[in-house]
């Protein structure tokens, strides 16, 4: 049976279409990623929390769901909007089909609506909150709660995603042959802040010998540090990453103690606050996996993984930092590094997930970072 599903957008606009999820009501701001696959990454990604997705490539599903692709033990997304979803999936990997999926993971989502509309909508207009609405429709209520949502300027949501207990992880990348994910030997001990951090970050890590700790977002920084680690990584996540005064704190502690500090997305954002720079809400953030950026130091364009809906202004960077990357879409800030502690951070997403691998070697210039710390101490 069919369901009647709603998306409603706070300027009032509503599209209709059918459920392909769980019933209910949901709500937060809608932002549209343009990457053709990776739906599964994209819902599960914790930097999605109290956000509405919708995919510009038209066709969700195609090859259904498996565990193994997951980036967090659960669906952080606030609901999924789509085109159109196939009938059937068809993968050998697969093992359930997304609406089922979306369903049994209480999780709404509509189709059969005009993606195109709705994207340009929210590219002129800038973001915009909104309510999905899957089963017992009604326009009024969601318009409501849509108005409701105060949106995410200020809001701090690290905290709320953010493990509840620190664990040790090893595990490395998927080898497809064995179906097995790798398990390879460390030579570097990191302690990763979970804001919000994706699986597939921690993997890359592992797989390039580091034994990681990942502890909670307001973990203080005199613990991380009495557990001697040879780096520290700072997490992407959800939300506005001014509100997140306790990291912002701990990574000031980290740069005076000059220990190795690379941080991606969210922790990009958290490093450049930390460095004395403010950050902005975007009128249109970056979701998507054709995003150029280049790098400013080698000339280099890299074509790269996005997805952030806040930036760090350029123009309140200090003395001691210097850009690195920025992105050839808008001009914004890409990256940055401390020319007085061995400190860098990129804005995009190196790890992927969904997307094209060109910027990965920001993982090798971290570990290459703990070597050369490591090499100055003896
Ligand atoms: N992926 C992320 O870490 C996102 C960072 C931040 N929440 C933003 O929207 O800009």
């Amino acid at each position: 049976m069919t369901e009647t599903a709603i998306l409603v957008l706070e300027d009032g606009t509503v599209f209709e279409g059918v459920s392909v999820g769980a019933t209910g009501l949901s709500v937060g701001e809608v932002v549209f990623n343009t990457a053709m696959t990776g739906y599964q990454e994209v819902l599960t990604d914790p930097s999605y929390a109290r956000q509405l997705v919708t995919l510009t490539y038209p066709h969700v599903g195609n090859t259904g769901c498996t565990d193994q692709d997951d980036e967090a033990a659960k669906v952080w997304s606030a609901g999924l909007i789509v085109r159109d979803v196939p009938r059937r999936p068809s993968s050998w990997r697969s093992q359930v089909a997304l609406p089922e999926w979306l369903r049994a993971r209480g999780i709404v989502g509509i189709a059969g609506i005009d993606t195109r509309k709705l994207t340009r909508l929210l590219r002129d207009r800038g973001a915009q909150n909104g309510a999905l609405m899957a089963g017992d429709v009604d326009v009024d209520r969601a318009l409501e709660a849509a108005r409701k949502f105060p949106g995410l300027k200020g809001m701090d949501l690290a905290k709320v995603v953010s493990t509840a207990e620190t664990y040790a992880w090893t595990e490395g990348a998927l080898d497809l042959d064995a179906n097995a994910f790798q398990s390879v030997p460390s030579t570097f001990r990191v302690v990763a802040y979970d804001y919000g951090v994706k699986t597939n970050i921690l993997r890359m890590l592992a797989e390039r010998g580091c034994a990681l700790t990942v502890v909670p977002a307001r973990t203080p920084a005199a613990e991380v540090l009495a557990m001697q680690p040879d780096g520290v990584f700072l997490s992407n996540g959800p939300g506005d990453p001014e509100p997140c005064d306790y990291a912002i704190s701990a990574i000031r502690e980290f740069i005076d103690a000059k220990v190795p500090l690379f941080g991606i997305c969210l922790g990009h954002q958290l490093l450049a606050l930390a460095a004395g720079a403010k950050t902005v809400k975007m009128a249109n953030g970056h979701h998507g996996a054709n995003h150029p950026v280049q790098d400013l130091d080698s000339g280099r364009v890299m074509i790269t993984s996005q997805n952030h809906g806040f930036a760090v202004d350029e123009a309140t960077l200090p003395a001691n930092v210097r850009v690195i990357h920025r992105s050839l879409f808008d001009g914004t800030n890409q990256g940055i590094e401390l020319t007085d502690a061995p400190a860098f951070s990129f804005q995009g997403h190196p790890e992927a997930s969904p997307g094209p691998h060109d910027v990965s070697p920001l993982f090798d210039r971290f570990v290459a970072s703990m070597s050369n710390q490591h090499a100055g101490k003896h």
